[in-house]
């Protein structure tokens, strides 16, 4: 049974108006929250079949989802807006900064020798921000509309455990409500994780939400972290014509994941875009003070010690579960030593119809890994069954050219002792990248030396992020490279390179 309690103050309010008539009324702000109630952002209605705690993609994917299923549910997002981290400081506003400016970056650098004189360029970086604004606006309006279109109750507010069953709301224009729900699933995402001693102002230092409203270009910039956020936001800001070095804890750029080949040949590239790096190199600690933030560096194997400054600093140290004032006290459910929220393969808690999906559990965080899960947690609620293969989720960086990969990289398949080919093939000789110019990078492919099954695939290049869709393919249906050099490809394109590396994997390329 959901409850709405408006506080006093909101009760007076609402007969203070209603006694000065029905104008008056309207405008009462516990009036309000009751009109959400109708309008179907909050429902009267009984208790729900799921209630999802976080409408971040994770928690709206699973709302829709549950809702086509024909369940009656209910999703709780506090920060006023749907979308979560992906769509309001995330994978969006950061893909609209680095097509925007990669465009800026190319009429000044590359477009002349393509025949192209383009006159005065000048960077109005407001309207690039506005661009970037209007893009997340439109995209989170989208899922309040697919949550009408799909009966999803949309309750703006924090929700937190009163009970197994209960999550008491604080509504976001005041006022508190209950919902009860026979499942609850817990999709509360994550946040940066903080550099301890450097406060964070999201002005001269920040983490990725700041680095995506930055209102000048900093004349220098220091990022702490070379993992995919690091990267990101400094190829935004040096291309935008911030001086920008990025210090990297560990021997090699990319974070978790990236093949070391692939992870070399990208740093080479970024280096000649301007960037500048520090590898082996930890950042000890760091303040802010006047105008400027500084840094002391150490070499991770000890060493000599420097400092470094910047009028901006980045903190890109990677991002850790958020699970603050969920209530989890009152329902028994603990973190573990990373603060993850623990469960087994159908997402359970050890409560079993509390579960939870996306970033605040284990894996990759990724906005992809979460709508996965969310499917598949739905469809175990509903069907009993659900089906992610956590072997085929592919990563992609968004730098220029783009890197991407889905499964093993070599590094992994030594360490596990697994025999394999390597196959390779360059975009230097790929027709269309040769056309295009832009003959950056290449694929390189990883099969089972006996069975010639893909294990892994490791692009730099041209539109990697739209080929390692191929790949995931292949890898998700067990295709040997064979099958896939087997496979005719369009000429002249891109693909053809995917299809060479295969072909280089077994056999031989023909192009190289
Ligand atoms: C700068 C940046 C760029 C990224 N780019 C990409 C990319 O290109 N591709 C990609 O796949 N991934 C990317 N990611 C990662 C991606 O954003 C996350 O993996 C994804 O958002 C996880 O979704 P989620 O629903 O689990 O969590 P979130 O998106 O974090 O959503 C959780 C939501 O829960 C809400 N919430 C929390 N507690 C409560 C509560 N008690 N009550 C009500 N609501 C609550 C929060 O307000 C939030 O909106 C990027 C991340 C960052 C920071
Ligand atoms: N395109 C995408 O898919 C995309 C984009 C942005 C973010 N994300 C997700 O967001 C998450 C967080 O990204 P991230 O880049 O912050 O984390 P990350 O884990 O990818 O990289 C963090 C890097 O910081 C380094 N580091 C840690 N402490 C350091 C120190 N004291 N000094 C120097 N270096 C240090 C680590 O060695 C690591 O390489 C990732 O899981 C990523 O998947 C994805």
């Amino acid at each position: 049974m959901l409850k709405t309690i408006l506080p006093r103050a909101a009760q007076r309010s609402v007969l203070s108006a209603s006694r000065a008539g029905p104008s008056k009324l309207s405008t009462a702000p516990a009036y309000q929250i009751l009109r959400q109630v109708r309008r179907g952002y909050a429902t009267e209605a009984e208790d729900y079949d799921v209630v999802l705690i976080g409408g971040g993609v994770a928690g709206y994917v699973a709302a829709i989802k549950a809702g086509q299923e024909g369940m009656k549910v209910a999703c709780i997002e506090k920060r006023g807006a749907l979308g979560g981290t992906c769509l309001n400081v995330g994978c969006i506003p950061s893909k609209s900064l680095l097509n925007n400016s990669h465009m800026y970056h190319q009429i000044l650098h590359d477009t002349k020798k393509r025949g192209i004189e383009v006159g005065d360029v000048k960077l109005n970086l407001a309207q690039m921000m506005k661009a970037k604004d209007e893009s997340v606006n439109g995209l989170t309006k989208g899922i309040e509309f697919l949550f009408k279109k799909n009966k999803v109750d949309y309750i703006k507010g924090t929700g937190a455990f009163a009970s197994e069953h209960e999550v008491r709301v604080n509504l976001v224009d005041g006022g508190e409500m209950s919902v009860r729900g026979k499942n609850i699933i817990i999709a509360t995402g994550s946040e940066s994780t903080p550099f301890p001693g450097l406060e964070i102002d999201e002005e001269k230092v920040v983490t990725s939400t700041g680095a995506l409203a930055l209102k000048e270009v900093p004349k220098r910039m220091v990022v702490i972290g070379g993992g995919i956020i690091g990267l990101e936001m400094a190829s935004v800001w040096s291309r935008l014509g911030s001086e920008v070095s990025v210090i990297e804890f560990l021997g090699q750029i990319g974070g978790p994941g990236m093949d070391s080949d692939i992870a070399k040949q990208t740093q080479k590239i970024l280096q000649r875009q301007g960037l500048k790096f520090k590898l082996n190199t930890k950042v000890t600690s760091g303040e802010a003070s006047g105008d400027v933030v500084k840094l002391e560096l150490e070499a991770a194997k000890g060493g000599k010690n420097e400092t470094i400054e910047a009028e901006v600093c980045l903190v890109a140290i990677g991002r850790r579960p958020y699970t603050a004032g969920l209530g989890l006290e009152n329902i028994g459910i603990e973190l573990d030593e990373r603060k993850r929220l623990v469960i087994d393969q159908e997402y359970r808690t050890k409560i079993p119809h509390i579960r939870v999906i996306g970033d605040c559990t284990f894996g990759p965080m990724l906005a992809h890994k979460a709508e996965e899960e969310a499917v598949a947690a739905i469809e175990y609620i509903k069907k009993g069954f659900g089906h992610v293969n956590y072997g085929a989720i592919p990563s992609v960086m968004y730098t220029h050219p783009e890197v991407a990969w889905v499964g093993q990289n070599e590094a992994e398949l030594k360490e596990a002792g697994v025999k394999y080919n390597v196959g390779t093939f360059p975009f230097t000789a790929n027709s269309r990248a040769k056309t295009n110019l832009e003959t950056d990078g290449m694929v390189k492919m990883l099969s089972d030396k006996e069975t010639d099954r893909i294990l892994g695939i490791h692009i730099i290049g041209p539109n990697a992020g739209e080929m390692i869709a191929e790949g995931t393919l292949a890898l998700e249906y067990g295709a040997s490279s064979e099958d896939v050099a087997r496979t005719c490809h369009a000429h002249p394109t891109l693909a053809e390179a995917f299809k060479e590396a295969a072909m280089s994997t077994y056999s031989h390329a023909i192009h190289s």
